[in-house]
Parts: C-alpha cells; structure tokens; sequence
C-alpha cells in the first residue's frame, strides 16, 4: 500500500496522523484535498462510525481509506458525550461549546473521571469484506480550567491521569505515542504487516 485517503475533516486529527505517518513508506492524502464530500456519521457506536467514513472515502477515491471515529467518555455522565462528541453542544460543531457544555455538565458530579477512546477503520476498497480494525484509550480526567495551547479539540480540558498535564499542554511528540489515536494506529499497523505475510 502506497497510497491512503485519511477519511477526516479535523484539521486536529490530520496534523496528528501526518506526523504519526511521516516515518512510513505510505502517502496519507486527506479526502478534502480529493474532494471527498463529509460522511455521515448515523450510528450508535464508533466503530460502525469509523467503518461509514472510510467506506465512503473509499467509495469516492478507489484508494484504500483509513477513518478515526473518536471522541470523550464520562463514566459519570453515562458515557457521553461518546460518539456525539463532536456535536455534543449542537450544531455547527464547536470544540469551545462543547467544552463549555461537559464542564457545566459535570459540575455538580464528584466523579470527573474521563477517557479518550478512539476506533480506527482501514478498508483496502470500498466494497473490502475483511477490514481492519483497531482501538485505543487514553485515561484522565475533566477539568473546569482551560490548560495549554496545543492538541485540539478537549484537549486543553482533559488532564492525562497520572502526568499532571493536559493533553493540550504536551507537544505533539510527547502526545502522540500516549494518545489513543497513537495507541490505535500501533495497533492497528501490526495487523497490516501481519496481513501482508
Ligand atoms: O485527541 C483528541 N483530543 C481532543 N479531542 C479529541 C481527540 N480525539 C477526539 N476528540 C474529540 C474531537 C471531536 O469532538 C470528537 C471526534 O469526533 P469525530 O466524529 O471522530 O471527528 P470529527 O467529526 O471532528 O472529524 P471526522 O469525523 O471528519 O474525522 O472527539
Ligand atoms: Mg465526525
């Protein structure tokens, strides 16, 4: 595999999975830059999620496609914001509303436990019956203070269990090897390379 359509419209997401790609021999081109029109994203869990947007990016460019469905669940909220992460605060999307709203939210719980969870999706074609799957979880915890400058998205609310900084207050270099993204994206390249034997 030579080429790969990233099937995301962050701009978080894409910075992050460019420099988690650079060290390989593969060429990540984000569906934007294909013309690749936004998936829908109508299920209940990420990894249904995950497998629609590289499907559809697959469908649109004939090149194997690779999705990330994540986002931030709160055991004392029930799990959410969870697959609505994105538009937890409605729509358009807004990192800042939606912060805003899971702060107010947790403000009267104890409990500001919080994981980051991620689902990555690679299929080789649209119509790939086998495709590969793989996850990761970062720990933490929600915090009312905004920390940081870098990540995107809850980063600058999510403190990292155990390191005493945000995720928005670590470089990209010290966030992705830690990061469910990069945890998900280990993965789920050892299961390519055991594919390809
Ligand atoms: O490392 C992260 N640091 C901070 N926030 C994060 C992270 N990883 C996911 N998140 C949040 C962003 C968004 O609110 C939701 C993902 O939603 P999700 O639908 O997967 O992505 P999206 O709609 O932003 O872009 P796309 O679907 O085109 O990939 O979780
Ligand atoms: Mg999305």
């Amino acid at each position: 595999m030579q080429q790969l359509v990233l099937a995301s419209n962050n701009a978080g997401k894409l910075k992050e999975f460019s420099r988690l790609f650079a060290p390989l021999a593969i060429e990540v081109i984000p569906q934007g830059q294909l013309g690749v029109s936004e998936a829908e994203e109508p299920h209940a869990t990420f990894v249904e999620n995950a497998l629609a947007k590289a499907r559809h990016a697959a469908a649109a460019t004939g090149l194997p496609a690779l999705a990330d469905d994540s986002g931030i669940c709160v055991p004392a909220l029930g799990g959410a914001p969870g697959v609505y992460s994105a538009r937890y605060a409605g729509e358009p999307k807004s990192d800042a509303a939606n912060n805003a709203k899971l702060v107010a939210d947790l403000a009267q719980h104890q409990d500001k436990r919080a994981f980051y969870y991620a689902v990555l999706v690679l299929v080789r074609s649209a119509d790939d019956p086998r495709p590969l799957i793989a996850e990761g979880r970062l720990d933490g915890e929600v915090i009312a203070e905004a920390r940081g400058a870098g990540g995107f998205g809850y980063d600058p609310h999510f403190l990292i269990a155990g390191l005493g900084k945000t995720a928005a207050e670590l470089t990209p270099e010290e966030k992705n090897p830690i990061s469910h993204r990069g945890k998900a994206l280990a993965a789920l390249l050892a299961k390519l390379q055991e594919d390809a034997l």
